[in-house]
Protein backbone atom coordinates (compact mmCIF):
# COMPACT_ATOMS: atom_id res chain seq x y z
CA UNK A 1 0.00 0.00 0.00
CA UNK A 2 1.69 2.87 -1.20
CA UNK A 3 -0.87 5.43 -0.22
CA UNK A 4 -2.47 6.15 -3.23
CA UNK A 5 -3.88 4.62 -6.57
CA UNK A 6 -4.04 5.46 -10.32
CA UNK A 7 -7.10 5.09 -12.57
CA UNK A 8 -5.48 4.86 -16.09
CA UNK A 9 -7.13 6.64 -18.94
CA UNK A 10 -10.11 8.26 -16.69
CA UNK A 11 -10.40 10.87 -19.60
CA UNK A 12 -9.22 10.25 -23.28
CA UNK A 13 -7.33 12.94 -24.74
CA UNK A 14 -9.36 14.85 -26.60
CA UNK A 15 -11.23 15.39 -23.22
CA UNK A 16 -8.23 15.98 -21.43
CA UNK A 17 -7.55 18.95 -24.19
CA UNK A 18 -11.35 20.04 -24.20
CA UNK A 19 -11.06 20.58 -20.10
CA UNK A 20 -7.71 22.21 -20.07
CA UNK A 21 -8.96 24.40 -22.63
CA UNK A 22 -11.62 25.51 -20.29
CA UNK A 23 -9.09 27.25 -18.17
CA UNK A 24 -9.76 30.17 -20.58
CA UNK A 25 -13.02 30.28 -19.73
CA UNK A 26 -13.44 33.07 -16.96
CA UNK A 27 -17.12 32.94 -16.49
CA UNK A 28 -16.98 28.77 -15.48
CA UNK A 29 -14.89 29.96 -12.30
CA UNK A 30 -15.91 31.44 -8.42
CA UNK A 31 -12.10 32.61 -8.37
CA UNK A 32 -8.57 32.88 -9.31
CA UNK A 33 -5.98 31.43 -7.14
CA UNK A 34 -2.37 33.25 -8.16
CA UNK A 35 0.12 31.04 -5.72
CA UNK A 36 2.66 33.11 -4.88
CA UNK A 37 0.37 35.68 -3.73
CA UNK A 38 0.14 33.28 -0.85
CA UNK A 39 3.11 31.44 -0.64
CA UNK A 40 1.53 28.63 -2.26
CA UNK A 41 3.99 27.69 -5.26
CA UNK A 42 3.97 29.38 -8.47
CA UNK A 43 1.65 28.86 -11.43
CA UNK A 44 -2.02 29.27 -10.91
CA UNK A 45 -5.44 28.13 -10.30
CA UNK A 46 -9.55 28.76 -10.56
CA UNK A 47 -12.33 27.55 -8.57
CA UNK A 48 -15.26 26.00 -10.44
CA UNK A 49 -18.85 27.70 -10.03
CA UNK A 50 -21.82 25.98 -9.47
CA UNK A 51 -23.12 24.36 -11.40
CA UNK A 52 -19.59 22.56 -12.53
CA UNK A 53 -19.26 21.86 -15.98
CA UNK A 54 -20.96 18.42 -16.63
CA UNK A 55 -17.62 16.27 -17.15
CA UNK A 56 -16.70 17.87 -13.56
CA UNK A 57 -20.11 17.19 -12.06
CA UNK A 58 -20.18 13.33 -13.25
CA UNK A 59 -16.74 12.96 -11.95
CA UNK A 60 -17.75 13.91 -8.83
CA UNK A 61 -20.93 11.98 -8.61
CA UNK A 62 -19.39 8.88 -9.94
CA UNK A 63 -16.24 8.89 -7.66
CA UNK A 64 -17.93 9.53 -4.34
CA UNK A 65 -19.56 6.42 -3.90
CA UNK A 66 -17.13 3.81 -3.83
CA UNK A 67 -14.68 6.46 -2.37
CA UNK A 68 -17.36 7.01 0.73
CA UNK A 69 -16.87 3.22 1.43
CA UNK A 70 -13.24 3.49 1.59
CA UNK A 71 -13.61 6.59 3.49
CA UNK A 72 -16.17 5.19 6.16
CA UNK A 73 -13.63 2.10 6.95
CA UNK A 74 -10.72 4.74 7.07
CA UNK A 75 -12.99 6.43 10.05
CA UNK A 76 -13.64 3.45 12.05
CA UNK A 77 -10.11 2.32 11.69
CA UNK A 78 -9.17 5.73 13.29
CA UNK A 79 -11.72 5.44 16.18
CA UNK A 80 -13.41 8.74 14.24
CA UNK A 81 -17.11 9.31 14.68
CA UNK A 82 -18.07 10.51 11.38
CA UNK A 83 -19.85 8.61 8.98
CA UNK A 84 -20.21 9.71 5.18
CA UNK A 85 -23.70 9.27 3.39
CA UNK A 86 -23.95 7.40 0.61
CA UNK A 87 -24.92 9.90 -1.81
CA UNK A 88 -23.11 12.97 -2.50
CA UNK A 89 -25.37 15.16 -2.22
CA UNK A 90 -25.92 14.02 1.09
CA UNK A 91 -22.40 14.69 2.17
CA UNK A 92 -23.21 18.27 0.48
CA UNK A 93 -25.99 19.00 2.68
CA UNK A 94 -24.02 18.66 5.73
CA UNK A 95 -21.18 20.85 4.12
CA UNK A 96 -23.43 23.54 2.88
CA UNK A 97 -25.37 23.63 6.41
CA UNK A 98 -22.19 24.08 8.37
CA UNK A 99 -21.30 26.92 5.84
CA UNK A 100 -19.24 25.44 3.22
CA UNK A 101 -20.97 26.03 0.21
CA UNK A 102 -18.52 27.31 -2.22
CA UNK A 103 -17.70 24.48 -4.70
CA UNK A 104 -13.98 23.08 -4.57
CA UNK A 105 -13.25 21.39 -7.82
CA UNK A 106 -10.60 23.17 -9.42
CA UNK A 107 -8.08 24.00 -12.57
CA UNK A 108 -4.77 24.44 -11.87
CA UNK A 109 -1.85 25.77 -14.95
CA UNK A 110 1.79 25.47 -14.46
CA UNK A 111 4.38 27.19 -16.39
CA UNK A 112 8.46 27.03 -16.89
CA UNK A 113 9.35 26.91 -13.19
CA UNK A 114 6.35 26.57 -11.35
CA UNK A 115 5.50 24.18 -8.68
CA UNK A 116 2.98 23.47 -5.92
CA UNK A 117 4.36 23.31 -2.30
CA UNK A 118 3.32 20.56 -0.26
CA UNK A 119 -0.40 20.75 1.34
CA UNK A 120 -3.65 19.53 2.08
CA UNK A 121 -6.87 20.50 1.03
CA UNK A 122 -9.10 21.24 4.01
CA UNK A 123 -11.52 23.96 3.37
CA UNK A 124 -13.60 24.12 6.81
CA UNK A 125 -14.78 21.29 9.87
CA UNK A 126 -15.98 19.12 7.60
CA UNK A 127 -13.36 16.86 5.65
CA UNK A 128 -14.08 14.14 3.02
CA UNK A 129 -10.64 12.16 3.68
CA UNK A 130 -9.89 10.88 -0.21
CA UNK A 131 -9.78 13.19 -3.28
CA UNK A 132 -8.80 12.87 -6.62
CA UNK A 133 -6.81 14.96 -9.40
CA UNK A 134 -6.44 13.94 -13.53
CA UNK A 135 -3.27 15.11 -14.92
CA UNK A 136 -4.56 17.00 -18.31
CA UNK A 137 -1.35 16.89 -20.16
CA UNK A 138 1.34 14.59 -21.44
CA UNK A 139 4.64 14.19 -19.40
CA UNK A 140 7.70 14.45 -22.11
CA UNK A 141 5.51 16.17 -24.46
CA UNK A 142 3.67 19.13 -23.39
CA UNK A 143 5.89 19.85 -20.18
CA UNK A 144 9.21 18.13 -18.55
CA UNK A 145 9.67 17.92 -14.55
CA UNK A 146 6.42 18.47 -12.62
CA UNK A 147 5.88 15.50 -10.92
CA UNK A 148 3.25 14.85 -8.50
CA UNK A 149 4.28 13.81 -5.26
CA UNK A 150 2.78 12.73 -1.62
CA UNK A 151 5.08 13.21 0.89
CA UNK A 152 4.06 10.48 4.42
CA UNK A 153 4.13 11.26 7.82
CA UNK A 154 3.97 8.38 10.47
CA UNK A 155 4.18 8.65 14.23
CA UNK A 156 7.84 9.27 14.98
CA UNK A 157 9.31 8.84 11.71
CA UNK A 158 10.76 10.88 9.05
CA UNK A 159 8.68 11.67 6.20
CA UNK A 160 9.07 9.69 3.54
CA UNK A 161 7.85 10.66 -0.41
CA UNK A 162 6.16 8.87 -3.00
CA UNK A 163 6.41 10.60 -7.01
CA UNK A 164 3.24 9.46 -8.57
CA UNK A 165 4.08 8.21 -12.29
CA UNK A 166 0.91 9.82 -14.52
CA UNK A 167 0.22 9.98 -17.79
CA UNK A 168 -1.79 12.43 -19.71
CA UNK A 169 -5.39 11.30 -19.20
CA UNK A 170 -4.71 9.33 -15.83
CA UNK A 171 -6.42 10.35 -12.34
CA UNK A 172 -4.73 9.91 -9.14
CA UNK A 173 -6.60 9.53 -5.88
CA UNK A 174 -4.74 9.84 -2.84
CA UNK A 175 -5.37 11.00 1.22
CA UNK A 176 -6.45 14.67 2.18
CA UNK A 177 -4.48 15.10 4.94
CA UNK A 178 -4.55 11.36 6.61
CA UNK A 179 -5.01 8.09 6.44
CA UNK A 180 -4.49 4.38 8.53
CA UNK A 181 -1.54 2.76 8.40
CA UNK A 182 -1.53 -0.60 9.95
CA UNK A 183 1.62 -0.96 12.19
CA UNK A 184 3.32 -3.79 14.28
CA UNK A 185 0.60 -2.87 17.46
CA UNK A 186 -2.24 -1.78 15.46
CA UNK A 187 -3.29 1.00 13.26
CA UNK A 188 -1.88 4.61 13.82
CA UNK A 189 -2.72 7.81 11.44
CA UNK A 190 0.26 8.89 8.80
CA UNK A 191 -0.09 12.58 7.92
CA UNK A 192 -0.55 13.52 4.00
CA UNK A 193 0.54 16.15 2.01
CA UNK A 194 0.87 16.40 -2.09
CA UNK A 195 2.54 18.74 -4.21
CA UNK A 196 4.37 19.58 -7.48
CA UNK A 197 7.94 19.45 -8.48
CA UNK A 198 8.99 22.32 -10.33
CA UNK A 199 8.08 22.29 -14.44
CA UNK A 200 11.14 22.41 -16.52
CA UNK A 201 9.74 23.35 -19.78
CA UNK A 202 6.32 23.43 -21.18
CA UNK A 203 2.49 23.65 -19.87
CA UNK A 204 0.80 21.22 -17.29
CA UNK A 205 -2.63 21.28 -16.47
CA UNK A 206 -4.63 19.40 -13.89
CA UNK A 207 -7.91 18.52 -12.85
CA UNK A 208 -8.61 18.78 -9.04
CA UNK A 209 -11.90 17.06 -7.36
CA UNK A 210 -12.28 17.61 -4.01
CA UNK A 211 -15.21 16.51 -2.22
CA UNK A 212 -16.68 19.16 0.40
CA UNK A 213 -16.78 22.50 -0.06
CA UNK A 214 -15.33 25.54 1.00
CA UNK A 215 -15.74 28.44 3.48
O1 LIG B 1 -1.43 19.78 -10.22
C1 LIG B 1 -1.45 18.74 -9.56
O2 LIG B 1 -1.15 17.65 -10.01
C2 LIG B 1 -1.84 18.82 -8.10
C3 LIG B 1 -3.19 19.43 -7.97
C4 LIG B 1 -3.66 19.58 -6.56
O3 LIG B 1 -3.01 20.06 -5.68
C5 LIG B 1 -5.04 19.14 -6.29
O4 LIG B 1 -5.70 18.61 -7.19
O5 LIG B 1 -5.46 19.29 -5.14
FE1 LIG C 1 -4.15 20.05 -3.81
Amino acid sequence: MNGYAIVPGMLTADECAAMAAQYEQGQLFRGRIVMAQHGFGSGEYQYFRYPLPSTVAALRQALYGPLAAIANRWHGLLGMDTRFPAEHAQFLARCHAAGQQRPTPLLLRYRPGDYNCLHQDLYGEHVFPLQAAVLLSQPGADFEGGEFVLTEQRPRQQSRVEVVPLTRGDMVIFPVAERPVQGARGVYRAGMRHGVSRLRSGLRHTLGVIFHDAT
